[in-house]
């Protein structure tokens, strides 16, 4: 007898026809995607950048249409603005876009910093570092009057873990992995994973030449400031990718073109 899923049914099922909706309707929802990040980018940036003011440029690919948003308006309005980068890539982008390029050193005290998340739960806490930027990430958000999250409609959750099933990236010291692993998941659970690359054999290596664990938790109803706190109390952990009460402001892109908003002030 014939398997259900033979490769010969997959192809008599997947005629020209039917092929050509399955890629019409991939494309319609990566546009949506697309569409979402660039409303929440550019939303977020016209309400919070102002001139003569020292900002913060996130990392991800939503933060690629702030950076863009910024350029536009520093072209039209000839704003005054200092970007601090939060990894290689903001650098890169805040370069290719002619904006001023600063540093903590000589402009430690950020307006505002705009970032994207891999997840936003109902208390504002973030999951950040699916990009592996975490450590810079939270440096430059630590050092910034405000934190504003840009995001598309996928990253609102009510609780962490609803919609980003990747877990909780922290990075680590490379000759401490073994051991954190096994600290963390005796003390909170779930599994954990060396999170490796794409391109290369072996360990992501981060901007700050460190290896990432991504840590798939099993309990969603942990308290995250006092994980967050247990787990950077480990030696060789650097920095967790949860963001616990700094963000001010969240923007959500929706598919149809809207912007959702929600604000801690509402929440706590
Ligand atoms: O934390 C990050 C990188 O470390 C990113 O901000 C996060 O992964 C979201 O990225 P994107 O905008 O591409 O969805």
């Amino acid at each position: 007898m014939q398997p259900l899923y033979s490769v010969r049914n997959l192809y008599n099922f997947v005629t020209s026809e039917n092929l050509r909706s399955i890629v019409n309707y991939c494309t319609k929802v990566k546009m949506s995607l697309e569409q979402a990040k660039q409303v929440a980018a550019y939303r977020a940036v016209d309400e919070y950048v102002k001139n003569n003011s020292i900002f913060g440029v996130g990392s991800g690919s939503t933060v690629v249409y702030a950076v863009q948003r910024l350029s536009e308006r520093v072209e039209t309005e000839n704003l005054q603005v200092i970007c601090i980068p939060s990894s290689f890539q903001a650098k890169q982008l805040i370069i290719k876009h002619n904006l001023v390029l600063g540093e903590l050193d000589t402009n430690p005290d950020i307006d505002v910093t705009i970032d994207g998340a891999d997840e936003v739960d109902n208390n504002m806490t973030l999951i950040k570092g699916g990009g592996g930027c975490l450590l810079q990430e939270k440096i430059v958000a630590s050092c910034s009057k405000k934190l504003i999250v840009i995001a598309d409609y996928t990253k609102d959750s009510k609780k962490l873990g609803d919609h980003y099933k990747k877990g909780v990236p922290i990075e680590v010291i490379p000759m401490a992995y073994v051991p954190i692993k096994n600290k963390i998941t005796s003390m909170f659970g779930g599994e954990i994973k060396l999170r490796n690359a794409v391109a290369k054999a072996g360990p992501v290596v981060t901007d700050n030449g460190n290896f990432i664990l991504d840590w798939m938790f099993s309990n969603q109803d942990l308290d995250w400031e006092k994980v967050n706190e247990s787990i950077k109390m480990i030696p060789g952990v650097v920095e967790t990718g949860l963001f616990v009460k700094m963000c001010e402001k969240a923007y959500f892109g929706q598919p149809e073109g809207t912007v959702v908003e929600r604000s801690a002030s509402i929440i706590n």
